[in-house]
Parts: C-alpha cells; sequence; structure tokens
C-alpha cells in the first residue's frame, strides 16, 4: 500500500486496536495540553529553504555514536508492542533494521532483550528506568552489554506516572501474556498489568545527577538521559557522564502543561556539546528538519510505529520508516541541503535555533519582563488570528472576521476624497488634504461625525469633545481601563465568557478582573450583585463593568431591554461604570435594542465603539464615548473623555489622519445609515447564521439532542452562536476536528476565565457562505456522533 504519511497510518490503525488500548497508545496525561503542544509546535515552525544551489539528490543517513543510521530517526522507546501486533518487539525490531534505523527497546517489553538483539539488523539501545533495586539494573546492564546492546537510555522524567485519565476511565490493564519479561528473573513487579502499579512500586523516584554518574560507571556503553527538557537539567546530566541527551515530554504522558519537546531542543544544544536527540510529534520528514535546523542529532518516533506495526507487522513499521525516511530525504532536497550536515538554524523562519539560546549580550531573561508577555491569554488573541491559517483546508467556524466581498480600496480611496472634500468646504482644499497628513488632534479628527452617527442611529446625543477616535476598539478599551482604575483594588467585571481583548488589556495594565456567572441571556445581574458585595467586603471596589450587550461575542446573547435598565440601576446603586462595547448591534436582528448610552440618564455608560464590523476592520477606527464630568482638586471640571484623551497621547498620539478620513468619508457618503451601508453583508450573516441553526436542526433532531448531550443557543443575529457538545473541547480536540473532519472552532474555555466552558465551543458563521457553513456543520455532527459513541 503506498505510504501516505504517517496520520494516515493512524487512522488505518486505530480499528485494530482494542479500545482501552488505542487510549493506553494515543493519550497523554491530565488535559492533554502537552500532548497537543508537540504537535502544534512543530505545525508552527517555518523553514527558509535554500534555492539555486545545485543538488539533485540528498543523502539522508547520518552517523551517531559511529554507528550509520540511513535517516536521523529512530524508534522511541515504548512498553509492550504486543498491544499493537502479536509479533511485538521483535517485528518492531525487524522492520527498523530493515529500514537500516535503530530502536530503543523498552525495560517494559513484553519481550527480553536478548530476542530482540537476535533479531537486531541495526543499532539496539535499552532503555531503563531506575529501579529502586540496583543490583537489578546492574544486571541489566551486564545482560545488554553481552547481548550486543549499543547505548543505554535512561528515563528522568517518570518519578511517577502521570494522570492518564483515559486509562482510569477504561480501567486499562494489560491483556493476559502481556508482561514485563526483562524483569521475569527479578521479581521486580508487584502487579504487572497495571502500569501504573509497575511504577509505583518498582521505580526510585528520588533521582539526582549521581544516579546518572553511578550508571555511566556501571557500564561501557554510552549513557543517553532521556525526559530533559531544560539547558540546566541537560549540562547536569552530561557532567555526571551522560553521553547524549533525549529531549522528550514523554510523548506528553507525564507533565501535562510542560513545553513541546522540540521548542526545548534549541536550550538543550546550546547548553551541552554532546549528541541531543528528540521524540516527541515527529510525524514527517520536514519535522526532523526542523528539528535538526534547531539543533538536534536526530529524532525519534513513538505512536507511529506502534500504528505501523499493527497495520502491517514488521513489514508495517519497515514501510513508515522508510516513507518518513523517503520524506525527509526529499525534505533536505527541496530545502536546498544535500545532506544532514547542512542542515542550520538558518533554515528556520524565526531563528528559533540553538544559536539564539547561546546568549549573547544583548539577550533577555524572559523572566524579567512584564507578567502578561508569558501570559498564555496574551497568545489566545494570535491563535485566534492565526488558527485558520494554520488549517487551510478546513471548514473554519473559528474566526470573527466579517464579510469582505465587497471590499474595494476604490471605495475607500473614495472615501478620503469626500471627506477632504468635506472639510474644504467653503475652505482651503490643499490645507484639508495636509492636515490628514500631519500630525492631528489627540482625540482625533471625526468626533463631529461619529456625534452625528450617534445621534441619528442611536438617539444619543453627545458633544463632540466627549468622543476620542481611537485605533480599533482595543485601544478604546486600554485608554479606558488605564484611566479609570486607580489601583489593583480597582476592580474590572466581566462575563463569565468574555471576549479576550478585554481581559488582555486588563492583563497588561496588571488590573484585578472579576467573572460573573451568564445566564443564557447575557450577565447574571443577581450574580453581579453579589461580587460587588464580596469585592466591597475584600476592600476593593467594582469599578467598571464591560458588557456586549447585543449578539455577544462569544456567547451571542443579547441583554434583554429589562435586564438593561436593571444593570444601569445597579452601576447607580454601586457607583460603578459600564463599559458598553457594541459592535454586533447593526446585525443583532431587525429591531435592535436601545444601546446602554441611549438609556444612561445618569452618565454612567462610557461607550466603545469599532467599524471593524461595519467599515473595514483594517482602518483600525474605533471610539470611545465619555461624557462624564472628572472634578479636580483645584475646582476645576473637565471631561472624562479629555482625560482619556491625554493618556492616548502617551500611547499613539492620535489616530491616524488618513484612516479617520476614510471613515469620516464612509459615513458621510453612506449618509450616517450604516444600515443601509452594511445591508449586503447583513444579509450574509443572516443567512449563514440561518444555515447553521437550521443544520443543527437537522443533524440533532429534538429527541436526541439530550441523548447526545448536545444543545446550542438562537441568537437574534451576529457573528456567534455557542455550542454543546459531547466531549472535552480543547485544543486537542479541536485538532482532531480539524484533521480528521476537516472543520475548525473555538474552544469556549479560551473566553472563560471561570473555568467554565469546558463542552462548549463557539462558533463563528461571519466568514462562511451559508453552503460551506452547512457542510462544516455536518461535519461537526459527524465528530459528534463519534465522539459520543467512543
Ligand atoms: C504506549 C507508549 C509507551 C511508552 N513507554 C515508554 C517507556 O516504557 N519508557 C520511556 O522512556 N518512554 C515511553 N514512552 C514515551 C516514548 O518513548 C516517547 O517519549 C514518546 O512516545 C514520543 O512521542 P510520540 O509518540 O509523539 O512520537 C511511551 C510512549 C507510548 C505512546
Amino acid at each position: 500500500m503506498a505510504y501516505l504519511g504517517l496520520a494516515d497510518l493512524a487512522a488505518r490503525a486505530r480499528p485494530l486496536f482494542a479500545p482501552s488500548a488505542w487510549d493506553f497508545v494515543a493519550g497523554g496525561s491530565g488535559d492533554e495540553r502537552t500532548l497537543a503542544a508537540n504537535r502544534t509546535a512543530f505545525e508552527a515552525i517555518r523553514l527558509r529553504p535554500r534555492m539555486l544551489r545545485g543538488i539533485a539528490a540528498a543523502d539522508p543517513a547520518v552517523q551517531v555514536f559511529g554507528r550509520r543510521w540511513s535517516a536521523p530517526v529512530g524508534v522511541a522507546p515504548m512498553a509492550y508492542h504486543g498491544l499493537a501486533h502479536p509479533g511485538a518487539e521483535p517485528a518492531t525490531v525487524a522492520g527498523a533494521g530493515a529500514a537500516g534505523l535503530p530502536v530503543i527497546a523498552a525495560m517494559l517489553s513484553g519481550h527480553p532483550l536478548e530476542d530482540l538483539a537476535a533479531a537486531a539488523l541495526s543499532p539496539l539501545w535499552l532503555q531503563l528506568y531506575p529501579l529502586r533495586d540496583r543490583a537489578v539494573t546492574a544486571d541489566l546492564l551486564a545482560r545488554a552489554e553481552t547481548a550486543g546492546v549499543e547505548a543505554i537510555v535512561l528515563t528522568v522524567d517518570a518519578p511517577r506516572l502521570g494522570d492518564r485519565r483515559r486509562d482510569k476511565r477504561s480501567g486499562f490493564r494489560l491483556p493476559p501474556g502481556l508482561a514485563p519479561a526483562n524483569l521475569a528473573p527479578y521479581r521486580a513487579m508487584a502487579d504487572p498489568s497495571g502500569p501504573a502499579a509497575h511504577t509505583a512500586a518498582a521505580f526510585e523516584p528520588a533521582i539526582g545527577p549521581e544516579y546518572v554518574a553511578w550508571l555511566a560507571s556501571r557500564t561501557r556503553l554510552p549513557v543517553v538521559v532521556k525526559g530533559v527538557l531544560r539547558g540546566d537539567d541537560a549540562t547536569r546530566a552530561v557532567e555526571s557522564g551522560a553521553a547524549g541527551v533525549l529531549v522528550s515530554n514523554h510523548g506528553g504522558r507525564q507533565l501535562d502543561g510542560a513545553v513541546a519537546a522540540v521548542d526545548a531542543v534549541a536550550e538543550v544544544a546550546a547548553a551541552v556539546d554532546v549528541p541531543v536527540f528528540v521524540d516527541g510529534g515527529v510525524r514527517g520528514g520536514a519535522d526532523v528538519l526542523a528539528a535538526l535546523a534547531r539543533g538536534a542529532t536526530a529524532t525519534f518516533v513513538g505512536r507511529p510505529v506502534l500504528h505501523a506495526l499493527a497495520v502491517g507487522g514488521a513489514s508495517g513499521v519497515e514501510q513508515a520508516l522508510a516513507g518518513l525516511t523517503a520524506e525527509y530525504a526529499d525534505a533536505l532536497l527541496l530545502a536546498g541541503c544535500r545532506h544532514s550536515d547542512d542542515v542550520d538554524e538558518s533554515l528556520l523562519a524565526d531563528g528559533s535555533g540553538a544559536a539564539r539560546h547561546r546568549g549573547g549580550p544583548g539577550d533577555l531573561d524572559a523572566g524579567l519582563l512584564h507578567g502578561s508577555v508569558t501570559d498564555p491569554l496574551l497568545d489566545t488573541m494570535t491563535f485566534l488570528n492565526e488558527v485558520t491559517e494554520r488549517f487551510p483546508d478546513a471548514v473554519s467556524f473559528a474566526p470573527g472576521r466579517p464579510y469582505d466581498a465587497e471590499f474595494s480600496l476604490d471605495d475607500v480611496l473614495a472615501d478620503v476624497r469626500a471627506y477632504v472634500d468635506h472639510r474644504a468646504a467653503g475652505g482651503d482644499p490643499a490645507a484639508a488634504e495636509r492636515s490628514l497628513l500631519q500630525y492631528g488632534p489627540t482625540a482625533g479628527l471625526v468626533g463631529d461625525l461619529i456625534a452625528r452617527l450617534l445621534a441619528s442611529s442611536e438617539d444619543v446625543h453627545v458633544p463632540p469633545e466627549s468622543i476620542v477616535v481611537t485605533v480599533g476598539a482595543q485601544e478604546a478599551l486600554l485608554l479606558a481601563l488605564r484611566t479609570l482604575c486607580a489601583s489593583r483594588d480597582d476592580v474590572l467585571v466581566v462575563p463569565g465568557s468574555c471576549y479576550v481583548g478585554v481581559c488582555g488589556a486588563a492583563r497588561l495594565l496588571d488590573l484585578t478582573v472579576r467573572p460573573v456567572r451568564e445566564t443564557a441571556d447575557g450577565i447574571d445581574l443577581g450574580e453581579l450583585d453579589r461580587v460587588v458585595h464580596a469585592e466591597r467586603v475584600a476592600g476593593r471596589r467594582v469599578r467598571a463593568c464591560y458588557v456586549v450587550p447585543d449578539a455577544a461575542n462569544p456567547s451571542g446573547a443579547t441583554l434583554s431591554r429589562a435586564d438593561r435598565v436593571a444593570l444601569l440601576s445597579a452601576a447607580r446603586r454601586h457607583d460603578f461604570l459600564i463599559l458598553e462595547d457594541s459592535p454586533y448591534r447593526v446585525f443583532a436582528g431587525a429591531d435592535p435594542m436601545p444601546s446602554l448610552k441611549s438609556l444612561d440618564t445618569g452618565r454612567r455608560v462610557v461607550q466603545i465603539g469599532s467599524f471593524a464590523k461595519t467599515a473595514y476592520p483594517g482602518l483600525r477606527v474605533g471610539y470611545l464615548v465619555a461624557d462624564q464630568t472628572v472634578r479636580h482638586p483645584d475646582g476645576r471640571r473637565t471631561t472624562l473623555a479629555g482625560e482619556i484623551a491625554k493618556v492616548r497621547g502617551m500611547v499613539t498620539c492620535n489616530a491616524p489622519g488618513l484612516t479617520q478620513a476614510a471613515l469620516g468619508g464612509f459615513l458621510l457618503r453612506h449618509d450616517f445609515r450604516l444600515d443601509k451601508a452594511t445591508a449586503t453583508a447583513a444579509a450574509h450573516y443572516r443567512r449563514t447564521l440561518d444555515e447553521v441553526l437550521r443544520t443543527l436542526d437537522e443533524c440533532f433532531p429534538a429527541g436526541e439532542r439530550e441523548r447526545l448531550g448536545v444543545a446550542w443557543n438562537v441568537p437574534a443575529g451576529g457573528f456567534f452562536l455557542r455550542l454543546r457538545v459531547p466531549f472535552r473541547a480543547d485544543e486537542a480536540a479541536l485538532r482532531r476536528s480539524a484533521t480528521e473532519y476537516g472543520v475548525i472552532w473555538t474552544p469556549m474555555a479560551f473566553f472563560a476565565l471561570d473555568g467554565g466552558g469546558r463542552d462548549e465551543i463557539r462558533l463563528s458563521c461571519s466568514a462562511l457562505d451559508p453552503a460551506r457553513a452547512r457542510d462544516g456543520i455536518q461535519r461537526l455532527a459527524r465528530m459528534i456522533r463519534d465522539q459520543h459513541q467512543s
């Protein structure tokens, strides 16, 4: 059968395993974040291939510890190959030997190492866990040397077994007949049928560098320390006698949350001068190339070898490894490298190789930077911006991007011209043009036009001086928070599932954020009262409450009129401000609710505005309305907008004149009718949302939803809806969804500050046409049914 890559092999192998054995092999620990990260990290690496090098063929072979390998690829140590195929470890060793690649035999092998050595045609290494009984280890070392094993691999990342939840769920036990054959002579195992029992009974948990030194002193074979993820640990290992280091997080099976293995290679390679190996997520020739570019000498592959063994025994392993070798040879050639020695850091688009970690005078320690830099929250925005590009063939319900079929630069240029004409009316056109290209007023140029828009579209009447034109709504949020919150005792309250930009801005400012539970219709006002009270008791004050009242991101919920009135009264009662952000209002249904600002008789609302959904996101024009009065100790009274404008002077100086002009012209040319300006887009969103809802209804008929654990809300309009699914909706599930079902979405947990949303996803309908959205929902429905069955 043609070799179609290791992922294809996994799909073919799955039905051949007993379900609990599949889970034992495929699974990771905890929430399987590290398991997923091993792949995500490889997928994120971009290479800079070399051209014009006059190369017609590449040689994938390498030399390791004086031996030739057909490629810088070996088989990682894995316990009990018999779970995959009756041929078990001897078949793996034979297959790898036929492909000219090495195998690390696991200590917990179902066949004794002597049998494997007899079947080996290529280097055989032996992996050991540190055992309580050193005499057993010493004997194993002697046996290994006698049998012709060529290196010892000491696994140091398993003082105890990681939290393997899949195995707990399935109650996984080794099938009868499978036992750790290498240890049979020693009675080292209390209960060999349960992997957790193995480790607890027989392994020495508290080893230090002296254990490595002891091991190295007891054998003439090179000792490779496996399970290291940091440069300083690699250094300790080498100083204690290790001849190599295998960078590994145990395939995501130990500490969940650990760094992706390939992301740790550069640091380790920079720290030591011995061969550095890596395993975890290596799934193709380009991955091998990337690992070497980061500084690895060679890579090891785990699970795919068991898949290959299940599909085709020894010849399955041979074909898979030969396929990977051929892929790597291709990758070398396409990258302009004759052989592995030509692979270096310059092939990495982001220069993330070992040289970067070697430490130069310009290096900065991340621990000394602002804490937000290493907060995963800030990665979420990048994830949302880039996930669609990562899976370009999948139907994407991920991005909240506006419909752009009618975007036209000519229109934008005409908008700019219209604004210049408007500004020049009765005056000097050249001066009007110049003013756009000069530094502009700190509060912006087009506040007057935005005031006109608010009056006509929302019945909000504010003077232009109470408006600051910003660089997108994101800057408006940042400015409002910076100005309003004096210290960490000022609390920002947000809905339990919240637009990440708000929490990110608060994180940049080191503000305290408190989530409030939501009902199906938005923020739960009873809960809001309780949170405000609790904060007061704790000596803090709730300064502001952020809400998206119309067709919210991410939930799709719209606050009822009664709740709007009640929220305003809570703001009065508890003396906080409301940050109203309503970018989806125009699309929130035929009869939109009054905005909070229009109901705001007590000047409790600071309104944040965006034109990303109504004009163009690329303009980056937003605004805020802050008509509150600020009293100063000297008796002066200013507007909050004026104070915010001062702050903005130190952030972006002023919003760019040209894009403000484009926005101003857009408003003028559409006669301040955003509903008309967005009619085509609105119809598109409506059609797609309707199609999504219809397809959900078809795929999950009323009687069946409960049984499948599926539920969704029916938003009045807008871009988003939330869908409850019968599986843990995390990054690992998203990856499965993308690769196995061709559909992507956003885990609701990305938006949840209260730890909720774990079995919910956000579906964004804005960027899809109805037919594709229908196809996407059907794909998702297939996944939901499969997940429900498994
Ligand atoms: C089923 C299974 C059993 C494993 N058993 C061992 C083991 O006994 N000793 C060890 O050091 N690592 C063990 N590992 C970890 C692998 O050596 C390796 O680090 C990991 O599988 C590489 O990741 P990959 O599967 O993504 O290629 C095991 C992994 C799997 C999947």
